[in-house]
């Protein structure tokens, strides 16, 4: 494959993860980054040594009223901060800024700071083969609603995003239309769960005709990615009982600091709205309802709590019930997990694109098929 130019929307915990793992894939050379306050674009390949020391402990997760995209909703861009409304002022690694005026990108020497970095990007984009969005999902159209930027400027490539909600996909199929005239073919959920799950439960599948049920289980340790994690960590408080997005956006840093105090540290999520089940029912594998996910979060131990496997229970075509099981090693963080995953169906996606396949893809349908 010709090498592939890439940008990073959102360069917290899973996009500066993103840009370090993607050194360790072939052809994969990234030209553009940004986040709430800055932009860093390199058509010859960005500096990620550099771009990752000055963002370490410094990702401007929280709000700054100056900051953001320029929002055709300002709530909802503002909204999409990760909510992360006590961070504002706060320190982390070193007592470098978190938020306001010198956060984040803009620490770089590559980083300029802007009022409107996704467009500034967008405006980039034709010579970005592929966009990996890993920005907060706290707004249910903020992906969709950039995907449709994109399209607005015709772009021609491939955007691929980690979000993790069900309702999300419908808003991305609305626009498929727009996408494929575009040229644009998008990946979504292409994370851990969902994506590189999702996909193994499509693998795990293959042995029998009919599946009865997807049971998914996950485990994250983040001790030491929490500060880094922040907008991983509020997403995942909205799958709570007793919780929901907006509830979880409008917590300040010390209420969620309380909620994992209560918990001892240790969150535990049953049936949590998670797209796994509308993308393995598009792909054919199963009913959405087939499909529980569910997991154990602890944010003070990098050990994971609980070993991720992911369960798939049908029929073969002679006859035999079995389940087919896929384990994760303990050893593998949610860094990894997400970003290899996120790159390989990066990857899979600019093939697609460039043979002129466009249009809206979950990671089972990159897969083989049911
Ligand atoms: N599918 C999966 O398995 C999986 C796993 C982990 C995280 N995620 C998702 O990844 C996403 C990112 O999580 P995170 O922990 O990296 O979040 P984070 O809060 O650490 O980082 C978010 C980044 O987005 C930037 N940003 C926010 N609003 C912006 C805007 N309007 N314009 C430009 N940049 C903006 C911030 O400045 C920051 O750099 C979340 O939606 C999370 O749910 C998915």
């Amino acid at each position: 494959m010709d090498d592939t130019t890439f940008a990073v929307l959102g360069t917290g915990g899973i996009g500066r993860r993103t840009l370090d793992v993607a050194r360790h894939k072939d052809g994969l050379t990234p030209v553009a980054a940004c986040d709430r306050n800055g932009v860093a674009i390199d058509h010859q390949g960005l500096d990620v040594d550099e771009l990752l020391d000055a963002t370490e402990g410094n990702i401007a997760s929280g709000p700054d009223e100056a900051s953001g995209d320029t929002p055709a909703t300002p709530t909802s861009d503002y909204a999409s901060d990760g909510g992360a409304a006590a961070a504002e002022g706060a320190t982390a690694g070193g007592g470098v800024k978190q938020a306001g005026e010198g956060a984040g990108i803009v620490a770089s020497e590559q980083g300029e700071p802007t009022d409107a970095p996704i467009d500034d990007v967008i405006a980039e984009s034709d010579a970005i083969d592929a966009v990996l969005l890993a920005l907060p999902n706290l707004e249910h159209d903020f992906i969709p609603r950039i995907a449709e930027r994109f399209a607005d400027a015709s772009y021609e490539g491939v955007l691929v995003d980690v979000l993790k909600r069900s309702r999300v996909i419908g808003m991305l199929d609305d626009r498929e239309e727009a996408l494929v005239e575009s040229g644009i073919t998008f990946v979504c959920g292409a994370g851990a769960t969902p994506g590189f799950l999702t996909g193994a439960a499509a693998l795990a599948a293959q042995s029998f005709v009919e599946v009865e049920e997807v049971k998914i289980w996950w485990g994250v340790g983040l001790k030491s990615g929490y500060e880094d994690n922040r907008g991983t960590v509020r997403e995942d408080i909205a799958h709570l009982d007793g919780y929901d997005v907006e509830t979880a956006r409008e917590m300040s840093e010390g209420e969620i600091e309380a909620l994992v105090d209560e918990h001892d540290g240790v969150l535990e999520f049953r049936d949590m709205e998670h797209a796994d089940d509308v993308l393995l029912e598009r792909a054919g594998i199963c009913d959405a309802e087939d499909v529980t996910v569910g997991g154990v979060l602890d944010v003070r131990s990098d050990e994971k709590p609980t070993t991720t496997t992911v369960r798939v229970t049908g029929r073969t075509f002679d006859g035999e019930r079995g389940t087919n099981a896929f384990e994760l090693d303990d050893a593998t963080s949610m860094e990894a997990n997400v970003n290899g995953p996120a790159l390989g169906y990066l990857k899979a996606a600019v093939l697609r694109n460039r043979a002129g396949d466009y249009g809206v893809y979950g990671p089972a349908e990159i897969m083989p098929s049911f």
